[in-house]
């Protein structure tokens, strides 16, 4: 039992606060955090936190702003109540994919001229990603063509294991896509959520293309939330595979960003047979260091796709091509990224290694945030095995995807919070995992 320390759980993770105190032998604090007719947050802490070394858990999933928030909230409810040390446990950290100014991504050129390139493109990807409110996806061959259909059509297929499990959500989403005239060619960002592919299609807003190379002014929100948890009290951040762990340096206060990697590495050893002769692939170029982090540490060989995004002519704005720069012909590979939201990612890479010869495909990644229908997307796809870690709750997800493995990493954090408050070394804590 370690004493004098406080864990507060936010609403967006139970389970995880659960488990950490479960490992820390401490009951969970006492609090009220529940919402005002308004939707305005409400927060009481019924137990003391005078003098003491305060953890609270939120995780940036679900209601994503909400539980910011919350956050903020609880920090400050805790400062005021004179606790001598703040530390916000965010196993997913909120914004941290909006660090810095958006990009109109002109991506790398090839070596060759295009034309000639073009002949030795591993993979054309021209479908828009279908998600809530979206226009209908002109479908993808991996089999979530006529997904939708079926799903809207066929309630009953999941007890037959016909088509994709389906959910309440992506019910919805798809009659509101279908709802959604304007001709299918470009989606209406006034009416649905936006993805970070919408960066990388340069995708028209409100009837005005951008020219290659422009950069729209967008909001610095990762930023304002690094500054707003700052300001609320909070002295130190706990969290995991930052998606830019540069963003650390937005805080003027210790952030820890532990690693999933050690969590995924040993998955890899001990549940893919032969792993030594499978291949780690990184599904874009801004993961490689993570995964070559991997392949590294397992002596494993590394491949890498790439995302051409530079348009060939002004009018060819959707012209995103995927390249795979490795050999994965007949041998297992294993995709390895931060993060999957829409899913996007992780399903085209899987599709193009699937084409180039790979034998099976497991997709290992730290944050399963799953949005709008990419559990459906998954189900429908290439991967053979996905692993996520339960930085954001799993419990839905796993009971609609049959390819999906959850890795616990409470354990990490609570031990990562004993250290934290023993003044013990962080760093220490994967020296043998
Ligand atoms: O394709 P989805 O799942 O939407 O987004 C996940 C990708 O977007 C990037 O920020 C992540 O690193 C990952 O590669």
């Amino acid at each position: 039992m370690v004493r004098n320390i406080v864990v507060l759980g936010g609403n967006s993770h139970p389970q995880m606060t659960e488990n950490v105190c479960n490992f820390l032998g401490i009951p969970a604090c006492n609090r009220i955090l529940s919402k005002f007719s308004g939707g305005e947050s409400r927060c009481e802490i019924k137990d003391s936190v005078r003098g003491k070394d305060v953890y609270i858990i939120q995780s940036g999933s679900g209601h994503v702003n909400d539980n910011l928030i919350d956050l903020c909230i609880m920090i400050s409810a805790c400062k005021i109540g004179s606790a001598k040390r703040v530390t916000a446990v965010v196993p997913l950290f909120p914004y941290s994919r909006q660090p810095d100014w958006p990009y109109n991504k002109a991506g790398a050129p090839l070596s060759k001229s295009s034309e000639s390139a073009k002949k030795d493109y591993t993979f054309e990807s021209v479908p828009p990603t279908p998600r809530p409110g979206g226009p209908r996806s002109a479908g993808l061959a991996n089999g979530v063509n006529g997904l939708t259909e079926k799903l809207t059509k066929n309630p009953g297929a999941e007890a037959n294991g016909d088509a994709a499990p389906k959910r309440s959500d992506t019910l919805s989403s798809v009659s509101s896509a279908s709802n959604n005239n304007n001709n299918g060619v470009y989606p209406d960002l006034t009416q649905r959520s936006f993805t970070t592919h919408d960066y990388e299609n340069q995708t028209n807003i409100n009837g005005f293309r951008p020219k290659p190379g422009y950069k729209q002014w967008v909001a610095q929100a990762g930023t304002l939330v690094a500054d707003l948890l700052t300001c609320a009290g909070a002295d130190h951040i706990i969290t995991m595979d930052l998606h830019d762990p540069q963003y650390q340096g937005f805080f003027d206060i210790p952030v820890d960003n532990l690693y999933g990697k050690f969590l995924l590495q040993n998955y890899i050893q001990t549940h893919i047979p032969d792993f030594r002769e499978a291949v780690i692939v990184s599904p874009d170029a801004g993961g490689a260091k993570r995964a070559t982090a991997i392949a590294d540490s397992l002596n494993m060989d590394f491949a890498l796709i790439h995302k051409e995004r530079r348009p060939i002519k002004f009018t060819d704005h959707r012209n995103a091509s995927m390249m795979l720069v490795g050999d994965i012909a007949n041998r297992v590979c294993i995709l390895v990224d931060d993060l999957a939201d829409t899913a996007n990612t992780i399903t085209r890479a899987a599709k193009l290694l699937k084409r180039e010869g790979a034998t099976k495909v497991y997709a290992l990644i730290t944050h399963g945030v799953f949005s709008g229908d990419s559990i459906a997307r998954v189900n429908a796809s290439a991967i053979d095995k996905i692993v996520v870690t339960n930085s954001v709750p799993q419990e839905e997800h796993r009971r609609l995807c049959p390819k999906l493995e959850v890795l616990d990493i409470s354990p990490v954090f609570a031990e990562a919070i004993r250290r934290v408050h023993h003044g013990e070394s962080i760093s220490a804590l994967f020296q043998y995992a």
